[in-house]
């Protein structure tokens, strides 16, 4: 008799992962697909290296603000051997080791849906009662004339980057375009973001575009706006010339694409499990992350918000899902970040999104220094911003942005409060801690009240 296992995971990625995870731990067959690495994306070229590689630059910038301390040279040796580790140096032969141990049937495969509850990979057919896409994205690189001839990289090159390049120029003006400035201006490296709109972070409010580049600009990294490039082609010395849209040519080491991703769903064949993909390639799914009788989507295949917590967490939801344990994904109050110096995070809605929406929203923005003690006593000239975005018949936080160290960590008290829904009114009981960051909220609510009357 045919093997048909409870769940096939097509993509061990962060998404599949806690699929898998959460699957054996319950007992269940299960069997997991993966074309590359286990540990996706996220684990080998994006998240862990870009995180631990931006630290060293982050507390350069740090120390250099704090009276008695100061920055040191940075190692790049050393750093890109450390990120190197955390990259598990792209070996996930652990891993395996450790799913096979667990009971799981790895394949190391592309894999494709034959049918409703099947998936074929190397030749051959697996049924099973559950398959779950966790497939993931791929780069989005534009096309433009010359693009071949000259070096061009996209994040997997630049986050297992060997040696450093003199110059850059960046395309993009979003979370990878920013972080990846970061790093490399941090390490020395002559940096141009070249951004295709008129603001940095575009989904963010303007205020946290101006901030960002700002702080971009501090760094030495040149800001372009209105910016992209229109061909390429080799120059003098190795260098890689690029012509702008806007007029004028700038020379560079490289150029690095931070220019989006596009769901990994081609090629897997999801309508012969009688699933259907959006426009941009996205898996359908509702809100249990149910695509079709059977099948699943989880993570950035959706589309919903790519990042790896919402990954992880829509693998929880399908996991108990599938274990008869009734989870609806809600995508209130998910925070955005991301890892500069200082650190910029967001969560909920900004002004615009909750005009569409039809909210009657009031903002309030906080300078850090003239209204708490804590940047004081981090930094000798300190900086830093905070804002809250507030349902004024509601009374409710629907929104917040932070640009300070470690707003990465005090951005959840407003995740908390928005999925929470939490009142105003215990917001504004709430006696935090002297002296932190978390005391921001406190003075954006008093001011809310004495500005608005909310
Ligand atoms: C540079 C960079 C930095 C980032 N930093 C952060 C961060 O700090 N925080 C954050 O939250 N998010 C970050 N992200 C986003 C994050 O990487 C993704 O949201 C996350 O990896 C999505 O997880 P996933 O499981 O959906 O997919 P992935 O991590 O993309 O994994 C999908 C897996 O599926 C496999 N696969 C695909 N198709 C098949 C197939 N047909 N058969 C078998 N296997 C298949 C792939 O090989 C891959 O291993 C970053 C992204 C980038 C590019
Ligand atoms: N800290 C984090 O959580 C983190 C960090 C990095 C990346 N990520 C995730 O990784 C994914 C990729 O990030 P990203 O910043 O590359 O993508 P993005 O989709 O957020 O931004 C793409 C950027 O490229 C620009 N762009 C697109 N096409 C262009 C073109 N033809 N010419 C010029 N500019 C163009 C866009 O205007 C935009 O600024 C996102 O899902 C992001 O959320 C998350």
């Amino acid at each position: 008799m045919e093997k048909v296992f409870d769940a096939a995971i097509i993509g061990m990625g962060p998404g599949g992962e806690v699929v898998a995870d959460r699957l054996l731990t319950a007992g269940k067959k299960v069997v997991i697909f993966e074309a590359e690495l286990i540990g996706g994306e996220c684990a080998y070229w994006a998240c862990v290296p870009s995180k631990t590689i931006l630290r060293g630059p982050e507390v350069n910038v740090e120390a250099n603000r704090v009276a008695g301390a100061s920055a040191g040279a940075l190692d790049w040796e050393k750093a890109k051997g450390y990120r190197d580790y955390m990259a598990r140096h792209l070996d996930d032969s652990a891993q395996e080791q450790g799913y096979a141990r667990r009971g799981a049937t790895v394949v190391r495969a592309r894999a494709t849906i034959t049918g409703p509850g099947s998936v074929g990979a190397n030749g051959q057919e697996y049924l099973a009662h559950h398959v779950v896409i966790a497939s993931g994205t791929e780069p989005f690189i534009p096309e433009f004339p010359g693009v071949g001839e000259i070096t061009a990289w996209g994040t997997r090159e630049v986050y297992t980057l060997k040696t450093l390049p003199r110059s850059v120029a960046i395309v993009g003006g979003s979370a990878v375009a920013l972080e990846t400035a970061f790093f490399l201006a941090g390490f020395g490296v002559e940096v141009t973001v070249l951004n295709r709109s008129a603001r940095l972070l575009g989904r963010e409010e303007p205020e946290v575009s101006a901030l960002a580049e700002e702080y971009l600009r501090e760094l030495g990294v040149k800001v372009l706006t209105n910016s992209s490039v229109a061909s390429g082609r080799r120059g003098g010395g190795g260098s890689s010339v690029l012509v702008l849209v806007e007029g004028g040519e700038i020379a560079v080491d490289a150029l690095v694409f931070a220019t989006g991703r596009t769901p990994r769903t081609h090629g897997l064949d999801v309508a012969r499990a009688g699933a259907t993909l959006d426009g941009r390639g996205n898996v359908r799914v509702d809100e249990h992350c149910w695509a079709e009788e059977g099948l699943w989507a989880v993570g950035d295949a959706t589309g919903i918000m790519p990042f790896t917590h919402v990954a992880k967490y829509q693998g929880s939801i399908v996991a108990d899902s599938i274990l008869g344990r009734d989870r609806t994904a809600s995508y209130d109050g998910i925070p955005r970040v991301v890892f500069s110096s200082p650190e910029i995070a967001a969560v909920g809605l900004t002004r615009e999104a909750a005009e569409e929406r039809g909210i009657d929203a009031v903002a309030v923005r906080v300078n850090l220094p003239e209204a708490i003690v804590k940047p004081w006593t981090h930094e000798q000239a300190p900086r830093g911003d905070m804002g809250i975005l507030v349902d004024r018949h509601q009374r409710m936080l629907i929104g917040a942005w932070a640009i300070a160290p470690q707003a990465s960590e005090w951005i959840h008290q407003a995740s908390m409060a928005i999925r929470g829904r939490v009142p105003l009114k215990v917001l504004r009981d709430m006696v935090p801690q002297f002296p932190s960051y978390s005391e921001a909220y406190l003075v954006a609510l008093e001011k809310l009240l004495t500005d608005e009357g909310i």
